[in-house]
């Protein structure tokens, strides 16, 4: 059974897609992203799907491409921050090495700013952003099996980190 080397989970801003990009150049494997694996399946943006066929159809096709990526796929793989709400993904994370990226509010809402590809929080971003990090900490804290603190850190940084956190474990 293939696996990928490491799955990223976190609040949207935490950088799952940038982090992991940078991942996978340092492990020599390759990248994959959820979210972009949903874009191809739609043939649209991810804020297109949210607005023409709405969130429930988002999350239907994000379970699916998760599903497909876990089966799938070797390298490095970021999921969407709203991935794991699903309780059946949230199985299919055990066993996994499962890498949350952690970052506090401000950060967050820095890094996202008012960019519209993330529909969840086009309008007001920080209270949105507060209510999402609220529901979702502790479900990201139970799944994580290597959790990394983002605030204040480079990308680079980051993936020193997770390469190491890795290594370690599978020595
Ligand atoms: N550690 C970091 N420090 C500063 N900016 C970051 C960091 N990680 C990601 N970013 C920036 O924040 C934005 C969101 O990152 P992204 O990787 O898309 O996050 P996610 O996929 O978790 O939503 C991008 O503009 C990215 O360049
Ligand atoms: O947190 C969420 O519910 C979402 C996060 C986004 O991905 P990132 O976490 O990579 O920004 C994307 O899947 C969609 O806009 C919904
Ligand atoms: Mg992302």
């Amino acid at each position: 059974m293939t696996r990928p080397a490491a799955v990223l989970i976190g609040p949207p801003g935490s950088g799952k897609s940038t982090v992991g990009q940078g991942l996978a150049e340092r492990l020599g494997l390759p990248f994959r992203d959820t979210d972009a694996d949903v874009e191809a399946v739609a043939g649209k943006p991810i804020a297109e799907i949210f607005i023409d066929d709405g969130e429930e159809h988002f999350r239907a096709l994000e379970r699916e491409a998760v599903a497909r990526a876990l089966a799938e796929h070797e390298g490095v793989l970021a999921l969407g921050g709203g991935a794991i709400l699903d309780p059946g993904t949230q199985q299919a994370l055990s066993g996994h090495t499962v890498v949350y990226l952690q970052v506090g509010l401000s950060d967050a809402v820095k890094r996202v700013g008012l960019a519209s590809a993330r529909p969840l929080l086009v309008l007001n971003p920080r209270s949105q952003l507060r209510k999402l990090l609220e529901e979702r900490l502790p479900i990201y804290e139970r799944l994580a099996v290597i959790s990394v603190d983002t605030d204040g850190r480079e990308p680079a940084e980051v993936v020193d980190e997770v390469a190491a956190a890795i290594e370690e474990r599978t020595r």
